[in-house]
């Protein structure tokens, strides 16, 4: 059989190539080329796939990668996490109802100028879906190991342009290796194989996620993370920027809650939403609590409230009510009135000081009759605003009405150049002098960390937001050295009123005993008042130096802080004579993480191609808030790097044309739409009278220039400390 066939067929082939050779050959390579074909198809096939999967199947085997929808910021002293959770269609009508009951809103109606990443749009697989909502039950699950009070859920902001919800949590970061063993108990990490991370962590704590998670950290620069997540929730979010004011009719109408915009005094954090509770409520401790994390070491234990060589022990009870140890307390001295005379309003933070002799209000900008709260005489026009007569002036709290409502700003109308103060461990001050073109200026050392780390010392406090529940209480003037101490009166020929701080904590220099008259909150308030303070100046300063009228205070130093932000909204109105204005942020400490997000998930168009063409001369010295080479990572099988597009190719170019010309136009048309933002003069007519003397005499010279900018009297007779040389000088 087999002998026949193997005749025939070489019968066939003989045949065959006894009839024609060249059929023969066509055949051979119509299969081979065939052959090829389909070789070459395959591997084409195998190739996409593997890029696909290389989401979905992550380098250390990981089968999902849910990354995407995370932004982390690891903080010197706090850890920040933004979550996206798409909304799927069924829910989103009840997403959007809800937001609407929340009195704050995005935008509606705006197009998008977000593109979305290819990991992001990958989730919407099964396996992506089953991982996500693995994710979602724990993290909001009641009795779930991250619990409630980490998570700001008063926070949380459904975005129409993202699509989705962002939701906002944080841990202490002194805590982050508990937090990675709850996250590998939990397999969370099974579904993650990389995600945006930015902060001083995303370099500290690479190697602990890389080892102990199998997660990669993308690392992300933390100034533009914050920049980026900044002009997001200025851009997007209706209610998010705000300030305070003696006097409820100073703030500036917004559009009707039915045009997507709010009643221009509803916070939709703040006390005066109706049916919301206040997210940072003294329940609200920020850091994860002892009872799911190791017991402290036994430094960290809650030790009795005591002093370092005080004698508090014994007279001193832990909380005391306002006025029940007036008997302990030194007398007043100096000018009377109001000093150490904490009134219940004072106790309750409704006053920043209490002295009533002048007027750094905004009354002189409307009719007298129109200001409910002013007093007769003292309207419009009739008394000079009394201006700064040193950067302390504003110290000891000139107020005559109290900064205490909380207004609505417009946050999309930005003018710049504005600052950016970030107050997180440290500060930050940023120059922003366009769409993602920013520099940073200055900086300090005394910030949020310095006051958190010595409460923690000189309190029994075991949370922050339980010290300034405590500093509420507090009254400065016990510790505080007031000019009237000094003087028995007023420095009138410098207009510094007897109340005014001449040394903050001085009184204990003096006292025979100080802890005899010290108590824990008026030290947790005088603390918060002279880190507030000098960051104040700082910004302040360097606000007249570059020449911006608006100042955006932000950072997690201002969560569940009134004080200090109140205290901020004065002293900038009064040292500038109300031509410069503090503003803050709903987010103020998420920035980062927002950004980190962002600029793993989404492709800003608009600003970045603007930036390409417009901000081509700032680049060398402006940094952007666009992710570069070195801190994204390009996602395999797109030819885009997560973040920001940078606009690069034709395509790009001419989106980049278009964008610029756009922001060129937006940006030469009128800024503002109230006459009191939008006819504030320019810091170009801000001079400082030299009358004042003092610090703040040498900032501006003859011709107007300012001259801290440059290397010239200073007054502690230093060159200008630059950012850099901040940083060195501290270092010496
Ligand atoms: N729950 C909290 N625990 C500790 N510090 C807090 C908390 N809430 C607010 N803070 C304040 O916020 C500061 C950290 O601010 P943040 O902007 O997160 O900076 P960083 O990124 O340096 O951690 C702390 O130093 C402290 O002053
Ligand atoms: C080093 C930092 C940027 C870190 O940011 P943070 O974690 O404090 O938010 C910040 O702490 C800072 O700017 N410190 C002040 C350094 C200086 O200019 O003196």
């Amino acid at each position: 059989m087999t002998a026949s066939a193997v005749q025939a067929g070489g019968g066939v082939g003989s045949g065959r190539r006894g009839t024609g050779g060249g059929s023969w050959q066509t055949t051979l390579f119509v299969l081979l080329a065939a052959g090829a074909v389909v070789a070459v198809a395959a591997r084409t096939r195998s190739k996409k796939r593997r890029r696909t999967m290389s989401y979905v199947l992550g380098p250390d085997g990981k089968h999902v990668d849910i990354g995407a929808i995370f932004g982390l910021d690891v903080g010197g002293t706090l850890s920040k996490l933004v979550y996206f959770e798409q909304t799927r269609k069924s829910r989103k009508v009840e997403r959007m109802q809800q937001q609407k009951r929340r009195n704050y809103t995005d935008k509606p109606f705006q197009k998008s100028t977000l593109k979305r990443s290819a990991s992001l749009e990958n989730l919407s697989t099964p396996r992506h879906t089953k991982a996500l909502d693995a994710f979602y039950a724990f993290i909001q699950a009641e009795g779930s190991p991250v619990r409630a009070e980490l998570r700001d859920d008063n926070l949380t902001f459904f975005s129409r342009v993202l699509g989705g919800e962002l939701h906002f949590m944080r841990f202490e970061t002194r805590y982050m290796d508990r937090v990675v063993e709850i996250v590998k108990s939990n397999r969370l990490h099974h579904s993650i194989n990389s995600m945006g991370c930015t902060g001083g962590g995303a370099y500290k704590f690479s190697d602990l996620f890389q080892e102990r998670l199998g997660i990669v950290l993308r690392k992300m620069d933390e100034l533009d993370c914050l920049m980026r997540g900044l002009e997001f929730v200025l851009q997007h979010v209706v209610g998010e920027c705000y300030t305070y004011k003696p006097d409820k009719s100073l703030s500036l109408p917004l559009p009707s809650p039915g045009a997507g915009g709010l009643d221009n005094r509803m916070s939709w954090r703040g006390s005066h939403a109706p049916g919301l509770s206040s997210p940072h409520s003294s329940s609200c401790s920020g850091a994860i609590s002892p009872t799911q994390l190791p017991e402290a070491p036994p430094h960290e234990k809650a030790k009795p409230r005591r002093l370092p060589g005080l004698n508090l022990s014994a007279s001193a009870p832990l909380t005391v009510a306002a006025g029940s140890t007036e008997e302990r307390r030194p007398p007043p001295y100096g000018d009377d009135r109001g000093l150490g005379l904490s009134t219940a309003a004072e106790v309750a933070g409704e006053s920043l000081c209490n002295d009533n002799s002048e007027v750094p209000t905004r009354e002189r900008d409307q009719p007298a009759s129109s200001s409910p709260s002013s007093p007769p005489g003292r309207g419009y026009g009739q008394e000079p605003r009394r201006p700064p007569t040193s950067t302390g002036a504003a110290n000891a709290g000139n107020l005559k009405q109290e900064w205490k409502y909380k207004v609505q700003r417009s946050g999309e109308h930005v003018i710049y150049p504005y600052l950016v103060v970030n107050i997180g461990s440290g500060v930050s001050i940023l120059k922003v002098e366009g769409p993602g073109r920013y520099e940073r200026i200055s900086g300090s050392s005394l910030g949020g960390g310095t006051y958190w780390g010595l409460c923690r010392l000189l309190t029994g406090c075991k949370s922050f937001d339980e010290v300034l529940d405590l500093a509420e209480m507090g009254d400065a003037t016990m510790v505080d050295m007031t000019v009237g101490d000094i003087y028995g009166r007023g420095y009138d020929k410098f207009h510094l009123s007897s109340s005014v701080i001449a040394s903050s904590f001085g009184k204990l220099a003096t006292c025979h005993d100080p802890g005899e008259v010290i108590r824990e909150e008026d030290m947790a308030r005088a603390l918060l008042m002279m880190i507030t303070g000098n960051i104040g100046q700082v910004a302040y300063l360097n606000a007249v130096i570059h020449r911006a009228t608006h100042i955006y205070f932000v950072g997690n130093f201002l969560r569940h802080n009134k004080i200090s932000c109140r205290r901020l909204a004065y002293a900038i109105d009064y040292w500038s004579a109300g031509k410069m204005e503090a503003l803050f942020l709903e987010h103020e400490g998420y920035f980062g993480a927002l950004g980190a997000f962002l600029n793993s998930s989404y492709v800003e168009d608009l600003h970045a191609h603007a930036q390409e063409s417009v901000g081509a001369s700032q680049a060398k010295r402006s940094h952007r808030a666009t992710p570069n080479k070195d801190n994204i990572v390009a996602e395999p099988g797109t030819s885009e790097s997560c973040g920001m597009s940078n606009g690069k190719g034709g395509k790009g170019a001419n989106k980049a044309d278009h964008a610029a010309a756009r922001l060129q136009h937006h940006e030469s048309m009128p800024i503002h739409s109230d006459p009191r933002i939008r006819d504030a003069p320019r810091l170009e007519s801000l001079r400082l009278e030299k009358s004042y003397g003092g610090f703040l005499e040498p900032v501006v010279d003859e011709s107007g220039d300012p001259l801290l900018g440059t290397d010239q009297r200073v007054s502690d007779g230093r060159t200008n400390r630059s950012s850099q040389s901040a940083a060195v000088a501290t270092e010496v």
